[in-house]
């Protein structure tokens, strides 16, 4: 039987502080471990990494970057520490599965997933996360783990955001409908998987993911999954503190994440930007745990 250890990484420093640190605890309330015991896995609950408060900062180290990637020493940090926790659960036999917290926590379950093992990564999500320090528009490090992981310009000396066993072939982005220049440069001159909502329009939703896990998986020995909640349509998951139209809809979202379970090379997983600050009634933290569900294979009839 499949074990899911259920690690919180409850950090808004890649989103500039604005409250989607509670989203551990909204997930947790929303039924987490009830939904997967749904889905016929055990659970195993890790509790909340440590984060350290922007004040507690060692007071010898050189001044946070503002600007260029804010909170970059908090995030490291976190990341560190979820990296050695995933990679100690993958080492246990167990399945890692870590809750945001906003999408910079990638960077440690990537890093942590791809240290012994080739890994390749599915990104569900509205945007593409691949800007560095040098492209970002916004300075929020949740819009470069994709970067972070890969080493891709600044990050090339960053060994602690490296994830070893990653590399570019094995990435698809699936639900693409907010990319800022540099990425869509990047996106092309890398040639990295990338489908659009149009694509998804197009070819419908299996078609895309199954082909997204084809491309991921080749030659490499387990998928990383990462889940942003903004890849939904914001009728559907409003608590986000980037929302974009024109997403996936609820159906959508749970038919991928049963291929998701179907391909079977489901190494590890996160959920991320459930931010309980914008929500309604806990709904979109509610939806992540049936998403999660639908993921470790929850059917409507077995
Ligand atoms: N994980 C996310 N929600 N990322 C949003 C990123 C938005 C924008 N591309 C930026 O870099 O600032
Ligand atoms: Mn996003
Ligand atoms: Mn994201």
């Amino acid at each position: 039987m499949t074990t899911v250890r259920i690690i919180g990484a409850p950090t808004d420093y890649g989103a500039n502080r604005r409250g989607v640190d509670m989203g551990p605890s909204a997930i947790r309330y929303g039924g987490l471990a009830d939904q997967l015991a749904g889905a016929g896995v055990e659970t195993v609950d890790a509790g909340d990494l440590h984060v350290p408060r922007a004040e507690e900062r060692d007071p010898d180290a050189d001044a946070p970057s503002e600007g260029e990637a804010k909170f970059i020493r908090e995030t490291e940090a976190v990341c560190r520490r979820l990296g050695d926790e995933v990679a100690a659960t993958l080492a246990d036999g167990e399945v890692p599965l870590a809750l945001g917290g906003d999408h910079s926590i990638a960077i440690g379950s990537l890093s942590g997933s791809a240290r012994d093992a080739d890994v390749g990564a599915v990104w569900f999500d509205a945007h593409a996360d691949l800007n560095t320090p040098a492209t970002t528009p916004s300075g929020n490090v949740h819009g470069m783990p994709l970067a972070a992981a890969l080493g891709i310009g600044e990050f090339a000396d960053t060994e602690w955001a490296n994830a070893p066993g990653l590399s570019p072939e094995n990435v698809a982005l699936v639900g693409l409908r907010s990319v800022d220049g540099a990425e869509a440069e990047l996106i092309r001159d890398r040639g990295f998987a990338a489908y659009t909502m149009s694509d998804i329009d197009e070819r419908g939703i299996t078609a895309v993911t199954e082909e997204a896990f084809e491309v991921a998986s080749a030659g490499v020995d387990g998928i990383h999954v990462s889940l942003d909640l903004d890849w939904l349509d914001p009728n559907a998951a409003p608590g986000v503190g980037t929302p974009v139209r024109g997403g996936v809809t609820y159906r959508e979202a749970h038919s991928a994440m049963e291929i998701v379970d179907e391909t079977d090379a489901l190494r590890s997983m996160e959920i991320v930007e459930v931010n309980p600050t914008l929500d309604q009634h806990n709904e979109t933290a509610e939806l992540a745990t049936e998403l999660a569900a639908s993921a470790f294979g929850k059917r409507v009839l077995y």
